[in-house]
């Protein structure tokens, strides 16, 4: 946390103003440096006559922000705020065209870039939480600090949930079973309420409704996949969802993207559809296996987007009439 801005701090830690108050430090003007920063301002003098011992105000921060979390009973656990990205080298050793790039909590961050380019090598990297240790040698934050080793090894603190185009379930179990199990295991007081609401998220996103009684194994790839994604979004304790290409998953991606988002997630994407790059606050580009820039989605991207979503619609449109077995007319696209 010593190498936060101030503002970055006061974002994620709102409480910490109080600290800064008590220890009548006052920062205004200076948000967007870091706290060390600022303590360099002070003259000898002016730290002797206020009394600030610069050491001890770095080191007590981060034990302040602790007490407040547990006074205010904040599960401290496995609050993921942020994850920051290092930058390492793509397939040819060059280094990466960005030093370090931070995710929010609800913020997407898509990643485009030709076939083959290393898409999924970097949602791997964040996966498996890279410290130099893999082929691009980048190294990923959380909160800004190195993972705890509990992300990286243990089995019911996943960082990470993975939603990919290849989902099959191989149990034979009822959707009601399934959803039931894990409920259980993430020990929810009311399973079957939360259960419900799954089932109904679901269904809101695939095409064809499906029922609780239904058979996993009898499931569509997009219905298959609507589950997986309400699931994840209202039941998965894992901060980071990491998608790899949904886009012929056959299920409506933008509200896919809003119940992920509003469940307070990190969401990053792998994607060639124009729709969901768009849809994202900053897309990465991949080139030869390394990053080679960060874009943030403009507002004439923004308004351009609305133009390819009615485009979208027209063509899904069609989609189904053709499905329906209709022949199509202007009159029926109109
Ligand atoms: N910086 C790198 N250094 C060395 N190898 C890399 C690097 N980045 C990616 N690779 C390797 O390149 C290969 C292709 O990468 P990857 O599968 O991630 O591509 P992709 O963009 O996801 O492709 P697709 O769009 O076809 O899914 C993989 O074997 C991956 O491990």
């Amino acid at each position: 946390m010593t190498n936060w801005t101030i503002s970055r701090i006061l974002e994620e830690y709102p409480y910490s103003m109080s600290y800064f108050e008590q220890n009548k430090l006052d920062i205004t003007g200076f948000e967007n440096q870091t706290l060390e920063e600022y303590l360099d301002h002070f003259s000898e003098v002016e730290l002797e006559d206020q009394a600030i011992d610069k050491e001890k105000v770095l080191s007590d921060l981060p034990v302040y922000i602790e007490q407040m979390q547990a006074f205010l009973g904040i599960e401290k656990k496995n609050q993921v705020l942020s994850l920051t990205i290092l930058a390492g080298h793509d397939k040819s050793g060059v280094t990466e065209g960005f030093e370090e790039l931070t995710i929010h909590t609800s913020q997407i961050i898509s990643i485009v870039g030709p076939t083959g380019s290393g898409k999924s090598r970097l949602l791997a990297d964040i996966e498996w939480a890279a410290q130099n240790d893999t082929p691009t040698g980048r190294s990923i934050r959380i909160n800004g600090d190195v993972p705890d080793n509990k992300w990286r090894f243990s089995s019911n603190n996943r960082l990470v949930a993975q939603l990919s185009q290849n989902m099959n379930f191989v149990m034979d179990l009822t959707v009601q079973d399934f959803l039931n199990m894990h409920a259980v295991s993430r020990l929810v007081e009311d399973p079957q309420s939360v259960i419900n609401e799954i089932i109904k998220a679901a269904n809101n996103l695939a095409g064809e409704k499906f029922d609780l009684t239904t058979p996993v194994t009898s499931l569509s790839g997009g219905q298959s996949r609507a589950l997986m994604i309400a699931d994840t979004a209202i039941l998965s304790s894992s901060p980071i969802v990491l998608i790899d290409e949904i886009e012929n998953a056959g299920i409506d991606r933008k509200k896919a993207l809003e119940l992920l988002v509003t469940s307070d997630k990190i969401v990053l994407m792998a994607t060639h559809d124009p729709l969901l790059a768009l849809m994202a606050d900053k897309r990465i580009v991949i080139k030869n296996g390394g990053i080679s820039k960060v874009i943030h989605t403009s507002d004439e991207e923004k308004e351009l987007l609305k133009e390819l979503e009615k485009m979208d619609t027209l063509i899904q449109h069609a989609r189904q009439e053709l499905r329906k077995g209709s022949n199509l007319t202007s009159d029926l696209l109109g």
